[in-house]
Formats: structure tokens, sequence, C-alpha cells
């Protein structure tokens, strides 16, 4: 069995080579050419699953990407086409969740203004959004969250219309997939009217698609001098983005949001999961076979703590601003890519273990920290 894989997928070797023989591509290059004789294609969100790209595609059955995004796939094509497919919900919502919290907390500390009080508005409230909902009740904020479909089918009770939160909130955090059309589309859901309506002081994270806020409507409401803190990880046109952006926004960087090691591994893995449910073999292989130790591991904690504290801890397995670093420092010389294609190693909380004492651990465990008592 040919099996053509994303260069930027981890551990396909490892978990594939038993079916067949394991080639490469280059995630945004990938040529009709390439899937003569393929039977399994595995992506990540770079690429566009597209009639075109089938063109030559004489024997694929299997298409799996291993992102929770699938904008980039036609799945209409896929079903017409008989071809298997599955995407990897939920892979790598805890690194998105942490993302975000690594963020707040280094606003926080610039900004000389605690979390605790707060207004958090979260739209989306799918893995990433109640993941993320769900650690950030540790930390005595107020929440906001906006997902009519859910409230729709009764899934949560209480939702808030997006612009009675974005006039609440103080900090807003977009989760949502990319939706084109349709009534509740999020295409361009952050749009001129919505940008310039934003209190001043607010801060914008956007951790979903870029094309969820309208860039260049930013971009001229931050060069009139809007009073925005802005977290951007994804934008509109990438890899090709609005560079002038770049310069009014706190913490940016390259789509990473979601690649812990953990997060791409578990991709991979749910992958392979589906393809051996597919063959009717077991899927023996699991990802502590494969996750190396971390750097770091323990931790002793004092019996009562800050929220500072929390923060340094959070910011030792994680600090955004490693990342928004990189993003300024080499985006000209280096591209938006490769930047992502060699994105240093990061880990999740849950690999440090905190010894401690006291009432407060359980804020950390929430968090997603390995707790020993
Ligand atoms: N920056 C990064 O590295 C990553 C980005 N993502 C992006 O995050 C998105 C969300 O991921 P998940 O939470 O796992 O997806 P999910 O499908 O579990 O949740 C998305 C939620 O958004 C809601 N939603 C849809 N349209 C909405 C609207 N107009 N207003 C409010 N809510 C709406 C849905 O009802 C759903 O509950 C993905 O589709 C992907 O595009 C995902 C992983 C990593
Ligand atoms: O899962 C998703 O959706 C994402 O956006 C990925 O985490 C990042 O995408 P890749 O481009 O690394 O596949």
């Amino acid at each position: 069995m040919k099996i053509l894989a994303d260069q930027n997928m981890p551990l396909v070797e490892q978990y594939f080579s038993d079916f067949g023989e394991v080639e490469r591509f280059d995630g945004r290059n990938l040529k009709p050419d390439q899937l003569i004789d393929v039977e399994v294609l595995l992506t990540r969100s770079v690429t566009n699953v597209t009639s075109e790209l089938l063109a030559k595609a004489n024997k694929l059955s299997f298409v799996g990407t291993a992102t929770i995004g699938i904008d980039h796939i036609d799945t209409d094509l896929l079903q017409d086409k008989n071809i298997a497919f599955t995407s990897a919900p939920g892979c790598n919502a805890v690194a998105v969740a942490e993302y975000v919290i690594s963020s707040l907390f280094a606003l926080s500390q610039e900004n000389a203004r605690p979390l605790t009080g707060q207004t958090i508005g979260i739209v989306g409230v799918g893995s990433i959004g109640s993941c993320l909902a769900k650690k950030l009740k540790a930390l005595n904020v107020k929440l906001l969250l906006c997902d009519p479909l859910k409230h729709a089918q009764g899934l949560l009770n209480e939702h808030v219309e997006l612009d009675e939160l974005l006039a609440q909130s103080d900090i807003v955090t977009f989760h949502v997939p990319l939706v084109k059309k349709g009534p509740h589309k999020t295409l361009h859901m952050m749009d001129k009217v919505r940008l310039n309506a934003l209190k001043p002081g607010t801060t914008i994270i956007n951790a979903s698609r870029g094309d969820v806020i309208d860039n260049s409507a930013l971009l001229d409401l931050m060069e009139a001098g809007a009073d925005l803190d802005l977290v951007l990880d994804v934008w509109e046109n990438e890899p090709n983005i609005l560079t002038d952006l770049l310069a009014h926004v706190r913490y940016a960087s390259v789509h990473i949001a979601g690649h812990t090691l953990e997060g791409k591994a578990r991709g991979t893995q749910m992958l392979y999961q589906k393809l051996c449910e597919l063959k009717g073999v077991e899927a023996s292989k699991s990802l502590t076979d494969f996750l190396p130790v971390p750097a770091i591991t323990q931790v002793a904690i004092a019996e009562s703590f800050t929220e500072q504290d929390i923060a340094r801890l959070v910011h030792t397995i994680y600090d955004v601003r490693r990342d928004d670093g990189i993003l300024l420092r080499h985006l000209e010389s280096d591209g938006f890519d490769s930047l992502r294609k060699n994105y240093p190693v990061r880990r999740e909380f849950s690999t440090l273990t905190v010894n401690g004492d006291g009432s407060q651990l359980a804020a950390l465990g929430q968090l997603g920290f390995k707790l020993t008592n």
C-alpha cells in the first residue's frame, strides 16, 4: 500500500509503516501526479483536497487530516468518490486552550491587570472553547459563552449573542470553524462594523482561522489608533499575511496554537486508529510508545499561592512570547511556513507534576497540571 503523508506530520513512519510504504510531501505543493497509485493520503491544514488535486488519484481509498479544522477538504467530493475520510476532532484542543491561557497570563503581567474579575468571552464552544472554559473556571474570571448552534441543540444554556458578548467582555477569544456561508457563517464574523464597535482596551484573541476577522479592516482600525490588545495566531491568506498588521499585534504567531508535541502526535494517532478500524486490524500502537520525557517533570509549590505564581507555572511550560519573538524577528527572511516547520518542541501542562498541599491545588489540576495529592 502506498501512503503519502505531509512532511510536517510527526510519527507517520512509526504508526503507519506496517501498512505499507510511506512517502512524504510538501503540504502546500502537492501535485495531482503525486497521487497516482496512492491508497492513503494523510494531510495537515495546508493541503486543499479538491477535485483538481484528486484528478489522477486512481487508487485512493482513505484521506485523513491530522487537524481539527476541515475547511481545506472537499468532503462532499470524497463522499461522491467513495473515499473514506476522517479528521482528528479534539486532537489539539488542549494545546489551543493552553496557548490562550499563556497569552492571558502574559497580558495580565504586562498590563498589570489581574485576570481575577475580568470578563472573558468565548466564541465557539466546541472541543476547544469548552476545554478552555473548564480551565478558566479555575481562575475566578467571569465567562460569557456564544455558540448559537449548540444553544439551538439544547447543549448550551448560558449562550450570549455575539454582539452582547462583545459589548460586555474585556477579552474575547475565537474558537469557531471557518464557515463561508449560511446563517452561522464565520467568514469575517468580525467585520468592520463589529471591530469598530469594540470597547477601548478590549483584548481580541484569534486562534481559529484567519478569515474569521477581516484583517484589512482590523489594520485600518489599528492604524487609526484603536486601543485594542491583539493576540493573533491565525491570519487571512496564510502564508502571505498582511505584514503591516504585525506592528499592532501584542503576540503574533505562525498558526501554531495547536502545535504541542502531544497535539500533533494525537492527530497522527487518530488517523492511524481510523485506518486500523477500516482495515479491521487492532490499533496496538499508542502515544506513550513514542513521546519523549520532557525536560521538566516535577515542581513543588507552597501551600498558599497567588495568580502570579500560577502564571509562572504556566510560563514554565509554555510562554507565548517565545513564539511572538520568532515571528517578528524571522518572518521576512525565513517565511511563515518555514517557521511552522521548524517550530521548537512545546509540551502540554499535563507533563508537569505539581507537588503541594492545600485547598488551592485543585485549581492547578483544573488548569491541566498533574497533581500528586
Ligand atoms: N490555531 C490552531 O492551531 C488551531 C485552530 N483550530 C481551529 O479552531 C476551530 C474550532 O475547533 P474545535 O473547538 O475543535 O471545533 P468544534 O467543531 O469542536 O467547535 C466549534 C464550535 O463552534 C461553534 N460555531 C460554529 N459556528 C458558530 C458561530 N457562527 N458562532 C458561534 N459559534 C459557532 C460550533 O457550534 C461548535 O460548537 C477549528 O475548526 C479550527 O479551524 C483548531 C485547532 C488548532
Ligand atoms: O487542527 C487544526 O485545525 C489546525 O489548525 C492545526 O492545528 C494546525 O494546522 P496544520 O497546518 O499544522 O495542519
